[in-house]
């Protein structure tokens, strides 16, 4: 028998007795992310959905005996804090996470500071909240104030713009491999507007706002989902997304209970819409952008890779239709001969050439398009080649690139390294035909497939959908260039995509460590 596999995640909050919020959403959203929810309750309240009308801690001897008895037996893959109760009890938590990591290694810990309940209720005094300063924000690995509550664990004033929001994000960020999200759960407006601060990316992250008054919970559960894709390893700025992506089909899903605001329900399939994938970018409200030029031939097939002009020109030759002119280390105006003449062979071929970094030489030689890496969307001028027309490929890794390279409107997306290469060091492990797979099904542009392609594999990556098969070893290294050509445009011709698979819940995580950090460092 096949027995599924589900980390064990911790919520160590306060029991909502109306079935909204607290620990009660908490086992909801790690079970709609495929984790096993274990939950230490710091507290009772008395609550429905209009008012919390009594809030009783539970005795620390009990909150003691419940994480005791965890350990023993259920030790976390991560934990989520929400209602604390008091300082005292979250020095026992502070000293519980510190000695977990001791007995079974490091786990991330999201720390969701409910201060106070979305009607109003305060659940935090002054103790608590220099506990929370000193001793809890400083352990987290990922910590969700929304705005009111980061305002004040920052000890700022209330957060009017952007720039408030972005300064108090910082002024949180205890030490770098720390993500803070501020959320806009507690703000009005169309689009619900996250702040991300992580070590691997930042900005907004905007979603339509879902038009429910129903969102009892919705803070709880963003928290509890980021604790459990944590635990399956996501990196944080992805476990945030997949939690927003989650939250979004909770809030489209939920439901009246109670004459008050209903809950939001959580549950699996959240990641198989594209519609849940929020915008990444550095305003809150970007400008509206002129999208990039759809490709000539969106079936990109075989896509060589190369480094010089008379390796354009030779592979051409051999009948391919798609180069891109990737040259690391040369002088401008070495490079700018080369992209020159590789620009004209190919137009003469009807070929379709991108040049790889070098999009101000591209421009300036009317090139047909450019292939740039998300580290290069700062430095590129990207209205400037839309307006020119030059055609955009853009490389992506992870959820996070995905959300940023989205709103850019590209007119491709490269998923990489598909398989091991050696042919480029970066920190990304290979994604495997799975992610391929969930990529090429879940977006509605051409997803090519790049890393460690050659004749053994092309024919599987083409039929996880992937519109062109980008690869530099398998032609540059063999022996026989031309032939090996042959042998993988037929290989690529005779593969069809296979769409029969059901789409995966979600793409694997692949950017390995960094999600551990204990209470005390
Ligand atoms: C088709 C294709 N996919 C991905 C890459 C990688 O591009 P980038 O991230 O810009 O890294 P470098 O190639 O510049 O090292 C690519 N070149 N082509
Ligand atoms: C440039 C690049 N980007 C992601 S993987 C890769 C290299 C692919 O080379 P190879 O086909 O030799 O594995
Ligand atoms: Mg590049």
């Amino acid at each position: 028998m096949n027995i599924p596999y589900r980390p064990i995640v911790w919520t160590i909050a306060g029991s909502d007795s109306g079935g909204g919020a607290g620990i009660q959403a908490d086992l909801r959203a790690i079970d709609a992310l495929h984790c096993h929810g274990a939950s230490v309750i710091t507290a009772l309240t008395a609550q429905n959905s209009t008012s919390v009308q009594r809030v009783e801690a539970v005795s620390p001897t009990m909150l003691n005996a419940q994480c005791q008895a965890l350990a023993a037996d259920l030790p976390p893959r991560a934990i989520k804090t929400g209602m604390l109760g008091n300082a005292a009890h979250l020095m026992h938590i502070v000293e519980w996470i510190e000695r977990l990591r001791q007995q079974h290694g490091a786990h991330p810990l999201v720390v969701d500071p409910v201060l106070a309940a979305s009607s109003g209720h305060s659940f935090a005094d002054d103790a608590l909240l220099q506990a929370y300063q000193t001793h809890l924000l400083p352990a987290a690995c990922v910590l969700t104030p929304n705005r009111q509550e980061a305002a004040r664990l920052a000890g700022m004033p209330p957060l009017h713009t952007d720039h408030d929001v972005e300064a108090c994000a910082r002024r949180l960020q205890y030490h770098p491999q720390q993500t803070v999200v501020i959320t806009g759960g507690d703000c009005t407006g169309s689009q619900s507007q996250d702040y991300l601060l992580s070590p691997q990316a930042q900005g907004w992250l905007n979603l339509p706002r879902v038009d429910t008054p129903h969102s009892h919970g919705s803070g709880c559960s963003f928290a509890s989902a980021i604790a459990a894709a944590l635990a399956h390893g996501h990196p944080a700025a992805d476990a945030v997304i997949l939690a927003k992506m989650a939250v979004q089909q909770g809030l489209q899903h939920s439901y009246a209970a109670g004459s008050g605001r209903g809950p939001v329900h959580l549950s699996p399939g959240f990641a198989q819409h594209p519609g849940h994938l929020p915008a990444l970018s550095l305003q809150a409200t970007p400008a509206p952008m002129q999208a990039f030029p759809r490709l000539s031939n969106p079936d990109l097939g075989l896509y060589v890779i190369v480094d010089s002009a008379d390796w354009v020109a030779r592979v051409l030759r051999a009948g391919v239709r798609t180069v891109q002119l990737r040259i690391k280390n040369q002088s401008t105006e070495r490079l700018r001969s080369e992209i020159r003449t590789s620009v004209q062979l190919a137009a003469a071929a009807g070929a379709q050439l991108f040049i790889n970094d070098h999009w101000q030489l591209a421009l300036e030689e009317g090139a047909y398009g450019v292939h740039l890496g998300q580290e290069d969307l700062m430095q590129a001028d990207l209205p400037r080649l839309a307006a020119a027309g030059l055609r955009l490929g853009l490389s992506s890794h992870s959820y996070w690139e995905v959300c940023r390279a989205l709103p850019i409107q590209p007119s491709y997306l490269a998923c990489g390294p598909v398989f091991p290469t050696t042919s480029k060091q970066m920190p990304w492990q290979a994604q495997g035909l799975h992610n391929l797979y969930y990529w090429c099904q879940l977006l509605s542009l051409p997803v090519i497939a790049v890393g460690g392609l050659d004749s053994s594999n092309i024919a599987a990556a083409r039929q996880a959908g992937a519109a062109g098969v980008a690869l530099i070893r398998a032609v540059t290294e063999s022996r026989d260039p031309e032939a090996t050509i042959q042998r993988l445009q037929q290989a690529i011709q005779t593969a069809q995509p296979d769409m029969q698979q059901p789409l995966p819940a979600w793409a694997n995580p692949c950017l390995p460590g960094g999600n551990t950090l204990s209470a005390r460092g």
